[in-house]
């Protein structure tokens, strides 16, 4: 089948990519030129572990192209995926101007039957706007069938878990399109659910929202744990072993960030706002979430006492391992109260680069930690676990460090001389 993905991002590349190993034909359309053209000469422009290898095989094999011109790129596909991103707005609102935008672009090009496919985040109902937005923009009498399909990769593993889903979500009014959508995924090992296009996008945000209460349970029962002097690690997995409970996300840390989490449930709260029901918990999720960055903030303070004119360094800037991603990253809530401590911020990131005059970015952990009074792990990248943390003992003013990913053995580092914080760790 020849698929057209709207949006070359995090989630338009990795599906596309995804496609062309299924055997299908893949054209890539963005309307960012240096986009296309960093993905034309075979070079992601964003960091995807296994991405890139599979890129360039595509691109070799001729089975992707990239291009800005909708008129083309629509006559040429029959199925056409809106993979364009949907910020979050002031009031908690998805932003759905991108898929508006898209939408009307297709509208104004379509030239026969087509499979329409909304694989963006959006609130439940918009497909039917998608649906309306075409209509508006028709030169003709053309018909098209608009399906939610929505997509749970996760960045850093995304080509894994796009290849190897735990199940598929189709929702769609249409029998044609619904099988299609079947025949497009049929090389696919998992469960498809077929729904209703508002079902779809439920499942979507409710999915999210689950997995960020996960999240904020076990990271506000991690400061109870604290204080009675117990290991959170050790709760999740006593309770995490239940099936019925299952050991993933619940890892305790500093909070939860990226560009998915805190925009997705915050639109699910406000669909809710808007229909008069009430989704306190979502709420508090969130609340739980920023106060658990102050709450180990607060734990460093306690430790150090002043920080003016101490040297600390951050130690992950992404918001998560394997990944260039920054966006929402608690590494920065961090930063900014360092910041306004007026303490001197080192910093060092595997793969993120920034350009931030008042903070100091040095390329490796030894460089940044000497001299330095203190040490904040925030993201849980492997290499901060393979490090040689005695050599950077000797290196410290003062060895503190503070583990926001419970990702060190503490016994290990005490044994070392560090004093050692984590989370109820
Ligand atoms: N990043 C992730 O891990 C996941 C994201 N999602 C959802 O998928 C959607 C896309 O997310 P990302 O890939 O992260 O976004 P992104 O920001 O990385 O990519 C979006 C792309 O769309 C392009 N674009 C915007 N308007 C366009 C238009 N009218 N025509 C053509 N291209 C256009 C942009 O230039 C950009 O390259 C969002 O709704 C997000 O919530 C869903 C699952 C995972
Ligand atoms: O809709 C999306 O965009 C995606 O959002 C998340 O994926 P992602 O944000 O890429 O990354 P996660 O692995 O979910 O991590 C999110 C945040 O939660 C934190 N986290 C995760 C797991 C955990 O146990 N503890 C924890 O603090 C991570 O450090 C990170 O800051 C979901 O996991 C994906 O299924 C979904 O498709």
């Amino acid at each position: 089948m020849n698929i057209l993905i709207i949006g070359t991002g995090y989630v338009g590349t990795t599906t596309g990519l995804v496609f062309c190993e299924m055997g299908h034909k893949v054209t890539g359309l963005d309307l960012d030129h240096s986009k296309l053209e960093s993905l034309r000469a075979g070079k992601l422009h964003f960091y995807e572990p296994g991405l890139e290898d599979l890129l360039r095989k595509h691109l070799h094999g001729e089975n992707i192209t990239f291009t800005p011109e909708y008129e083309k790129a629509i006559k040429e596909n029959d199925v056409i995926f809106i993979c364009v991103g949907t910020p979050q707005l002031h009031d908690g609102n998805a932003d759905l101007s991108y898929v508006k935008n898209a939408a009307e672009s297709i509208g104004e090009n379509l030239d026969s039957y087509k499979v329409i496919v909304s694989k963006s985040t959006v609130p439940v109902g918009t497909s039917e706007m998608i649906q309306q937005w075409i209509k508006a923009k028709l030169k003709g009498e053309f018909t098209f069938d608009v399906v939610s399909n929505p997509e749970f990769l996760r960045e850093g593993s995304a080509l894994k878990d796009a290849l190897k889903p735990d199940r598929i979500v189709i929702g769609t009014s249409s029998q044609k399109a619904n099988g299609i959508m079947k025949n497009l995924y049929k090389n696919f090992i998992c469960e498809i659910v077929e729904t209703t296009p508002n079902t779809s996008e439920m499942i979507k945000y409710a999915a999210n929202s689950f997995l960020a209460l996960k999240i904020s349970y076990i990271n506000e029962l991690a400061r109870l744990c604290d204080v009675l002097d117990i290991k959170i690690k050790d709760i999740s997995r006593g309770i995490g072993l239940d099936h019925r409970i299952g050991l993933n996300f619940l890892n305790a840390g500093i909070g939860f960030g990226g560009s998915c989490f805190p925009k997705d449930v915050n639109a699910l709260i406000k669909t809710s706002k808007d229909k008069q029901v009430n989704l306190s918990i979502l709420e508090r999720a969130l609340e739980v979430n920023k106060t658990q960055t102050d709450f180990f903030y607060q734990q460093i303070r306690n430790s150090i006492g002043n920080l003016n004119g101490k040297t600390i360094v951050i130690a992950g800037l992404a918001f998560k391992s394997n990944t260039d991603d920054i966006r929402q990253s608690p590494s920065f809530a961090l930063i900014e109260n360092l910041l306004k401590d007026k303490a001197i911020v080192h910093v060092h990131d595997p793969v993120v680069k920034l350009e931030r005059p008042e903070l100091k970015q040095f390329n490796t952990v030894e460089e940044a930690a000497y001299q330095a009074d203190a040490l904040i792990i925030c993201t849980e990248w492997d290499v901060y676990q393979q490090l040689n943390w005695m050599k950077i003992k000797t290196l410290m003013r003062q060895p503190y460090i503070f583990d926001g990913r419970n990702i060190l053995d503490k016994e290990i580092i005490k044994n070392l001389g560090f004093y050692y914080k984590g989370v109820s760790q």
